[in-house]
């Protein structure tokens, strides 16, 4: 039986083995390799993600130390679709505004296009990049960058994408259903009354000068924030309020009241970035001549280093150096040009006579511009005649001579309040809105400040003039002085307070009779004060309302808008009482439901 053995491995079966052992090693080796350069592989998309992180972050988060990123005009209208029609998110005073998404960060923005050859729009343009370097608020809309497209004369800024647009479409056009909600609209309120605290609580303070709905935009949560810095200004370390001693004729009485005035020590700088830019004034001014009296000889840099030095003792953002420094001293000769031009001596005659014809374009342009303003003007004028005289023929027509008597009454503070100056106990509330001296200062829109809405609505535009937005804006804004305060901002957010609970527009008229005494917010506003029946005020779709809130809400309104400026209260105060923080002062005694009618005669005289 062959017996089976188990016998070593002969020597000549060891080569045998060796293409084993190869096999492990290159399996070693390529998993190495493989290890390697999956590391590698990982390294690098790390460094790419970071990377593009960075660069996002640069796009998507902007804070106010650096400064407004510059767009290629190619890279907006790539990220607007060539500014699509269908991208089209609203259009303002100066210009329209599309949705956008910035690439690579894909980060969603608004657009805003100014119109092409709008000086005021330049304006709004300069101030906006000016606050957006100062503002840093979750209150407000951040400016993420701009675009200057020399060749075909377009500003652009880019904002971020507020998702719910603006209150005014919210709340009173779509009647968004989550502003339908009591909580979610007193939110808002909060919201916006933070903004402003924030924007005066700044050294020095910021006044933003049109707060409105249309300038509140929302973002996906519905939280509000402030937009539209073009109206916006510093408040002057001179400025100061004083309480003067002055009488008063209108009513007949001719006591002695007291009224608020605003005393400037530093014309420079009393009036802001809007009225104060040597830029702005030559861009207002027609002619060449007043433009050197006026400027006296203070060029646009100098004057943006004044704006600066006064808040920040010195420091400058150079983009806005760089900016009104090298593009707008281009486009158009500053006042020292001017001068210089007359004083050129005859070596550079060749120079002065190129300059001079660019002199002569851009001050036949203004020409332009002026003749193109005056028409508009005249435009506004004669729709202005029609409204009123319409307004005059409804009230002839119905003949209640009472409810016209209660509404002018009735706003009796108002009709003074309103225009100080121009108190004429004949003239109504409505009137006083409506006159042309209100407006004269108007913006030059494309959408017309009267013809607008009015047509369409039978309400009243929101549609910004200099000196804010009719309604909106505080009596003594409507005067050309100086006397510009945080109060302007306080009187506005009353209106706005007002709007916001109603969930209707400051004036509004359907025609009908009854109708007419409630055509005034603020008059009715007055007006159920005396009655003790706000309620009747509050927005009848709201859901789950707190009566207590909408209440006080309204009385808070009420206070911010009273007549003289110094009788409003801070905004910090506003926001305590509507907080719950700082308690209700007493309502002036025109406003409690049953005055003692002797002493409230006393007291208006
Ligand atoms: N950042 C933004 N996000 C979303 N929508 C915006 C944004 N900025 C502006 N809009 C929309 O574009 C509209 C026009 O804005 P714009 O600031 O030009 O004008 P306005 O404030 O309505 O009017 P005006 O300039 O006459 O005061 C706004 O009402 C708003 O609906």
């Amino acid at each position: 039986m062959p017996s089976r053995t188990i016998s070593a491995p002969s020597p000549a079966s060891a080569p045998a083995k060796l293409p084993i052992v190869t096999d492990d090693i290159t399996r070693v080796f390529a998993a190495a390799g493989a290890g390697a350069s999956f590391s590698l592989f990982i390294t690098l998309s790390i460094c790419f993600c970071k990377i593009a992180r960075k660069r996002s972050s640069r796009a998507a988060t902007r804070d106010a130390s650096s400064p407004p990123r510059n767009f290629s005009y190619s890279s907006l209208r790539r990220a607007t679709n060539s500014f699509s029609p269908s991208n089209r998110l609203g259009q303002g005073g100066f210009g329209v505004v599309f949705r956008g998404t910035i690439s690579p960060s894909t980060q969603n923005v608004a657009v805003k296009v100014m119109d092409s050859g709008s000086l005021q729009g330049e304006r709004e343009f300069q101030n906006e990049l000016f606050f957006a370097s100062k503002l840093d608020s979750s209150h407000v809309v951040p400016v993420i960058g701009y675009s200057h497209d020399l060749q075909r004369r377009r500003l652009l800024l880019v904002y971020e994408l507020m998702d719910n647009g603006n209150l005014q479409d919210a709340l009173i056009h779509r009647r968004c259903k989550e502003l339908m909600d009591w909580s979610r609209r007193f939110l808002v309120a909060i919201n916006i009354a933070e903004g402003i605290e924030y924007l005066h609580g700044l050294e020095p303070p910021v006044i933003h000068g049109d707060i409105k709905p249309s300038n509140i935009l929302l973002d996906r949560f519905f939280s509000a924030k402030i937009a539209d810095f073009g109206l916006a200004r510093l408040k002057s370390e001179q400025v100061e309020i004083v309480v003067a001693a002055l009488e008063l004729n209108g009513d007949g009485g001719g006591g002695a009241e007291e009224v608020e005035s605003v005393v400037t020590g530093n014309e420079e700088f009393s009036s802001g970035l809007v009225d104060q830019s040597p830029g702005s004034v030559a861009m207002v001014t027609a002619s060449p001549e007043t433009t050197t009296v006026s400027l006296d000889g203070v060029e646009s840099k100098e004057w943006w280093w004044k704006q600066e030095s006064n808040v920040e003792r010195g420091k400058v953002k150079d983009y806005v150096m760089q900016w009104i420094g090298s593009e707008v001293k281009k486009e158009r000769p500053s006042s020292s040009d001017w001068v210089e031009g007359i004083a050129a001596t005859t070596s550079t005659k060749k120079l002065e006579k190129k300059s001079t014809s660019k002199r002569l374009d851009w001050w036949l342009s203004l020409e332009e511009e002026n003749e193109k303003k005056k028409k508009k003007k005249k435009k506004r004028r004669m729709l202005r005649e029609w409204w009123k005289d319409e307004y005059r023929r409804e009230l002839a027509k119905k003949k209640k001579k009472t409810v016209e008597a209660e509404f002018c009454s009735d706003d009796g503070s108002s009709v003074v309040s309103q225009c100080p100056r121009r108190s004429d106990s004949k003239t109504s509330s409505i009137d006083w809105w409506l006159s042309g001296e209100r407006w004269s200062r108007g913006r030059g829109n494309s959408i017309d400040s009267v013809s607008g809405e009015i047509a369409k609505s039978c309400g009243i535009s929101s549609t910004p003039s200099m000196r804010g937005t009719v309604c909106y804006a505080a009596p003594e804004y409507c005067n050309l002085d100086n006397n510009v305060s945080e109060k302007c901002d306080v009187y506005s957010y009353g209106v706005l307070l007002l709007v916001v609970v109603s969930g209707r527009r400051p004036l509004e008229m359907t025609g009908s009779a009854s109708e007419i005494q409630r055509a005034n917010l603020m008059s009715w506003a007055r007006k159920l004060a005396r009655r003790g029946r706000l309620v009747d005020l509050v927005d009848q779709k709201l859901q789950c309302l707190d009566q207590e809130q909408a209440v006080l809400c309204i009385t808070v309104a009420l206070l911010c808008l009273q007549r003289l400026p110094v009788s409003r209260p801070s905004m910090k105060k506003v926001l305590g009482m509507l907080k719950g923080e700082v308690s209700l002062p007493e309502l002036p005694v025109e406003f409690s439901p049953s005055p003692p009618l002797k002493s409230a005669r006393k007291h208006r005289r």
